[in-house]
């Protein structure tokens, strides 16, 4: 049982009464059992609430008695009577820029001596003079800022409490900086010294004999709303630079996971829907957790474990690693490779321990969560990098040997390594995080054999297995199938020998594939799986008029979009057609060199009408910004690859479209997909105009026409070159292979043909250009489609500024619908 002052805070929240009487005096209550902190201070970082402590680390429930002399920071935001207030400043007067605390009072051993009235006089006139003078200063700073003009606040002039501390209290055992700021001081504020803050408490009191109201007037509100990240123990060097990204509050995701993550210790399984933060709600974690690791100088082992049966006892890893490369092995000039730029922050000791290990299914998203990381981590040291193959071995290595604390990679190339026995990635056996992302995907069957290799490796002690904290997330985790057909087919009889998985037997399987001991699980995606901001669209046609359609898209709603084929072959050939359309595509495949895959990611970030034609590859994690449209050139294989590839638009709370090109023959794999995602209702139909589809077959058919005589003319070429190389080998001299100008004096038919050809290409490539130059839709065009009545929907109901959206064309087609179901429901009713 212990005695805490939470009483007052409910007491005053629930009833005006006893608030007023409540005012005056802490009303000492006992609880039993556990007791949290209120404060916004210690170890809980402003934690939480008593029902979510049963998941907790017993050692948090400790630390709330044991912070109790270290409440420093509540002082900002909460009221203080102002007789305790007095009370306070007479006791603390001899470290004079000391508040106390109330919580002193019940500090065993603070003894409260009075003051005299005499002394309590010349105290109180000394102050008042040192006011009067501090009053002066600042208004001189006030006018010295108008002449020169105001300095703006920035996240990185937020007063922080460790800030503070050395203003504050001499108190060498201030908690460590790993709290919320919860009310940042404003710019005017950073001129002054902190003692101001207990001056103007002090400068009140003695004027009235009212309560201190709160400190907010100094704050701006971007500053205030970082209040958003309260409680969840962020420390507050990964919030000041979260707050230089604009991320003034947590997602729901990030919520719900990072108090369980940070300060529970706990496993997570995270699933939530694409684009709402995953990344972060494990990748602060893991940033806070090595913070406090370092903080208490251990290299391994975030969580005490469970004690294993007849299991030895792991011994800590010391600070300087065994399996750390000595200094003289390291061959890294600082700045003077580029590897710099993929550790992130890269100063200091190459000795270090590997912390965190994230995996991830493909290299752009590998490099992707190594920036999120190094975004997140710029006020904290931690170092990242980055490791997956397509870049040579030995750019890596050299990377490695800087010790990153935390290494993302995929698993082929972190496999291959660590059996090349590296130093840094032999520390992955007792890394004391393990981040699996997209880990439906990852523990597919067929898929990643390497990531078991590294489970084995990673879980082959039971007592380091306990030690890890595990993150499993993807959007999909707790998507589950309908049983295949083959199946279905068995269980004809009386008994069925095949049961469909649940998401729970889903979620079990995870769990013992991964190792995983303490998991908390966190599933928020909604019934249908994709993004709330998500509209979604499908357009029936045949193959052949596929590329018609896409091309009216692009051409008709420009925007950053994101075309999904089913296999590499029809991404080299929309490629292709679309280069030919002066669309500048972009094409992102596995079989590409990888520096040209990152170099055309790049460049599509780059171009707000940008077109990427990709495989699945891309389908899963890539964060990039702003796309507006993602089209399903195929129908996807499996039910997941939607929602993913989905997930590239509508994006952290903005809005975006998907279409889905559907043939005849793709219905069946339409149908699948639609049960798996428990669709009640069809895609509806997107709009499109029929009156400009013959300009657009024209270019479109001029492009094809075009691209197989260029290939016509490659292959000739291509063969000319082979007989060329081989005559030239053999010494000998064929008629018409060296003529490119065309002369009369070639009779040789092969050679005619070839000029012909290469004729009809320059014909039709200025065709095509003249074509191109004229726009299909005319200025100012304003979109009408054929509603489901048939009729053409005006054009005043789509504004003139949203007329080239895809979405709100589609939202009004759907709006459309809507209204004709009415009418066909009311007819019935009447008839
Ligand atoms: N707290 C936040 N406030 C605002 N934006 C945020 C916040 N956290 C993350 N974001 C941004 O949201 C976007 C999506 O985040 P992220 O890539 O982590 O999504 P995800 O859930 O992992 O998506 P996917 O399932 O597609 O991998 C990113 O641009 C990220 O910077």
């Amino acid at each position: 049982m212990v005695t805490t002052k939470l009483s007052k805070i409910k007491d005053s929240n629930e009833n005006p009464k006893s608030k007023a009487a409540s005012q005056n005096s802490w009303q000492k209550v006992k609880i039993k059992g556990h007791v949290i902190s209120d404060d916004f201070s210690g170890s809980l970082g402003g934690l939480i609430g008593l029902e979510v402590l049963n998941d907790y680390d017993p050692k948090i429930v400790k630390s709330s008695t044991k912070n109790r002399g270290n409440n420093k920071q509540d002082r900002i935001v909460k009221k203080t009577p102002i007789k305790k207030r007095k009370a306070e400043n007479n006791v603390s007067d001899s470290d004079s820029e000391t508040e106390g605390s109330s919580d002193d009072e019940n500090i065993p051993g603070v003894k409260v001596q009075k003051p005299s009235k005499k002394a309590h006089a010349e105290r109180h006139a000394q102050r008042m003079l040192k006011q009067r003078e501090k009053r002066e200063k600042r208004k001189e700073i006030r006018r010295q800022q108008k002449v020169d003009g105001k300095p703006t606040p920035t996240a990185a002039n937020i007063k922080t409490p460790k800030d503070l501390k050395s203003k504050y209290t001499p108190n060498d055992d201030y908690p460590p900086d790993r709290f919320v700021l919860l009310r940042p001081p404003s710019a005017e504020d950073l001129e002054e010294d902190s003692e101001e803050l207990d001056e103007v408490g002090e400068e009140k009191e003695a004027n009235s004999d009212e309560e201190v109201p709160e400190l907010v007037s100094l704050t701006t509100p971007a500053e205030e709303n970082l209040v958003g990240w309260n409680g969840l123990g962020v420390p507050q060097p990964i919030l000041r630079a979260l707050a230089e990204q604009g991320f003034m509050s947590p997602t729901q995701i990030q919520t719900l996971t990072l108090p369980a993550a940070i300060l529970g210790k706990k496993d997570i399984l995270g699933a939530a829907e694409t684009g709402s933060g995953k990344t972060l709600a494990f990748g602060i974690p893991l940033l806070a957790g090595i913070m406090e690791l370092k903080q208490r100088s251990i290299t391994s082992g975030i969580r005490k474990a469970p004690r294993v049966k007849g299991a030895q006892k792991t011994e800590p890893a010391d600070e300087h690693h065994e399996l750390t490369p000595p200094p003289e092995e390291l061959d890294y000039v600082s700045g003077a490779s580029d590897e710099d730029s993929d550790t992130g922050q890269q100063s200091g000791s190459k000795m270090g321990p590997l912390y965190a290990l994230v995996l991830t299914p493909t290299r752009e998203l590998a490099v992707q969560v190594k920036n999120h990381l190094v975004a997140a981590a710029k006020y904290t040291g931690i170092k990242v990098a980055a490791i997956f193959g397509g870049l040579a071995v030995a750019k890596q290595e050299r990377v490695l040997r800087q010790c990153p604390e935390i290494v993302v990679a995929t698993p082929g190339r972190l496999w291959e390594l660590y059996t090349q026995g590296n130093q840094h990635l032999k520390k992955i056996e007792h890394v004391s995080f393990l981040v699996i992302d997209e880990t439906d995907r990852m523990v597919e069957k067929g898929h990643f054999e390497e990531l078991r290799s590294l489970l084995k490796v990673l879980n082959a002690d039971e007592q380091r297995k306990q030690l890890r904290q595990n993150f499993v997330y993807s959007a999909t985790l707790t998507l589950v199938h309908d049983l295949p057909e083959h199946m279905q087919k068995r269980n004809m009889g009386k008994r069925p020998k095949f049961v469909k998985q649940t998401v729970d037997q889903k979620i079990q399987g995870l769990i013992d594939e991964l190792g995983i001991s303490q998991p908390k699980i966190v599933d928020i995606t909604s019934s249908q799986q994709t993004a709330q901001t998500l509209t979604e669209s499908r357009l029936v046609c045949s193959i052949d008029e596929k590329d018609y359609y896409l091309y009216y898209f692009i051409q008709r709603h420009p925007g950053r979009t994101i075309v999904f084929c089913n296999s590499i072959d029809c991404v080299k050939r929309l490629a292709t057609l679309f280069g030919l359309l002066d669309c500048n595509p972009l094409p992102l495949h596995a079989n590409m060199i990888q520096k040209q895959r990152l170099k055309n990611l790049e460049r599509f970030r780059d171009n707000p009408i940008g077109l990427l034609i990709a495989t699945d590859v891309a389908a899963r994690g890539l964060d990039i910004p702003n796309v507006e449209h993602v089209i399903h050139y195929q129908v996807p294989r499996t039910s997941e690859n939607y929602v993913h590839r989905s997930g590239r638009t509508a994006r952290a709370n903005k809005h975006g479209i998907t279409v889905m090109f559907m043939e005849p023959g793709e219905v069946k794999n339409y149908v699948k997909l639609y049960k798996t995602l428990e669709r009640t209702e069809d895609l509806p139909l997107f709009p499109i105009s029929e009156r400009f589809l013959s300009a657009v077959k024209e270019r479109v058919n001029l492009a094809r026409d075009l691209d197989k005589e260029e290939l016509k003319l490659r292959r000739t070429q291509s063969e000319i070159g082979w007989m060329k190389k081989h005559a030239e080998e053999m010494d000998m001299i064929i008629d018409g292979f060296n003529d490119e100008s065309g002369s009369d004096m070639d009779e040789d038919a092969f050679v005619i043909e070839r000029r012909r050809n290469r004729l009809h290409v320059e014909t039709v490539r200025a065709q095509l250009c003249a074509l191109l130059s004229q726009p299909i839709f005319p200025k100012g065009f304003s979109f009408r489609y054929p509603t489901s009545t048939g009729q053409l929907l005006p054009a005043s109901e789509i504004a003139p500024t949203q007329a080239n959206s895809a979405v709100e064309t589609m939202k009004a087609a759907i709006e459309d619908m809507k209204q004709s179901k009415k009418m066909r429901n009311k007819r019935k009713h009447n008839s």
